[in-house]
């Protein structure tokens, strides 16, 4: 439904995204994740029409976005950061208004904006004028224009930045109803709600893609992410180092002492794919070593986040102190 192949923007000579590879299928929510400044708005723009890339290829349904921006803006639904509405206009009259710019044939609008309206739970503010609306129902309305032409793809952009805990859980309901009959592109970076409304996750840094796949798969994929957590009472380090001989267990660490002082809580890291939750509390009981606790630990999708994002920059500062000893030493 949304492909975008080898996408790139410069500004000038700054580039802002650079051969961004990504597709999203029919039904499916993919969050759009990355930090301050990685390009996802450039990338978001270019899919809308907004902004000519520099290089590559973005289509909607099978339209080429540059060469087709009339059949793309009747199949896709966008909400800005800051949602362009109308503050004079009441609800209803705004979105009537949209309809007729996204080319709905006047016979459908009623029941098209009937429609939204219901969908966004905003029937009570139909006649009321959007600049009295609070800012989540404002943040419906602008859910609504996006989606009341009943475009197969919609884009949002950052869409619960602002509102209050109750408004950000009708807001991402909201989202969650629309999947299945809409493909969604979720842009946000915010990680709870990639967890929670998401099928998939695309991760951009620095203008590049890299990472996609399931919440659940990339925190599975986070090396040295997934092991145990075990409150043990005997000798620790007896135990530490019996756990370490076992196969598929990477590392053994104390982590805490506990307020009682024969128990400690040892962490242990296990190799991908292996699970030696049976062998090491058979080897701690054949020890006479007491298990308190054990419960699995894994990797968050914001371990993900912040390997995938931070990585990059250590490696940059690592090549500009090279480049700059390099230049002293000339
Ligand atoms: N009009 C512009 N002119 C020059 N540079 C720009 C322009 N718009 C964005 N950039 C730069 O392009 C890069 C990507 O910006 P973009 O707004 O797409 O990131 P973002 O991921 O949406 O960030 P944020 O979460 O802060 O909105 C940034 O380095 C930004 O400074």
């Amino acid at each position: 439904m949304i492909s975008v192949e080898h996408l790139s923007k410069f500004y000038g000579s700054t580039p802002a995204i650079q051969d961004i590879t990504f597709s999203v299928e029919p039904g499916e929510i993919v969050g759009f994740l990355g930090p301050n400044g990685a390009g996802k708005t450039t990338t978001m723009r270019i899919l809308t029409g907004y902004l000519p890339a520099t290089s590559g290829s973005a289509k909607i349904a099978g339209y080429e976005v540059h060469e087709n921006s009339l059949a793309v803006r009747q199949r896709i639904g966008y909400l800005p950061e800051t949602p362009p509405l109308y503050p004079e206009m009441t609800v209803e009259a705004f979105l009537y208004f949209v309809t007729r710019l996204k080319g709905v044939p006047a016979g459908d609008r009623a029941s098209k904006v009937d429609a939204a309206l219901k969908r966004c739970n905003l029937q009570e503010k139909r006649r009321v004028l959007i600049r009295k609306l609070s800012k989540g129902f404002r943040q419906r309305v602008g859910i609504a224009q996006a989606i009341v032409h009943d475009p197969p793809a919609i884009i949002l952009d950052e869409p619960t930045v602002g509102l209050d805990p109750r408004q950000i859980i009708d807001v991402r309901n909201l989202i969650k109803s629309l999947a299945g009959m809409h493909t969604i592109i979720l842009s946000t970076h915010i990680l709870p709600e990639v967890r929670m409304t998401c099928n998939r996750v695309t991760i951009i840094n620095q203008g590049k893609v890299v990472a996609t796949n399931t919440p659940d798969n990339l925190e599975a994929s986070l090396a040295g992410g997934s092991g145990y957590e075990l409150e043990i009472e005997g000798n620790s380090t007896a135990a530490q180092q019996q756990i370490q001989r076992l196969p598929g267990v990477r590392v053994v660490e104390p982590v805490t002492t506990t307020e009682i002082p024969a128990r400690a809580v040892l962490r242990v890291v296990s190799e991908p794919g292996i699970e030696p939750g049976k062998e090491i509390i058979a080897a701690l009981v054949s020890m006479g070593i007491g298990v308190h606790e054990m419960r699995r630990t894994r990797a968050s999708l914001e371990d993900v986040f912040l390997r995938l994002t931070t990585q990059e920059k250590l490696e940059d500062n690592a090549n500009a102190t090279e480049k700059q000893k390099e230049e002293v030493t000339q």
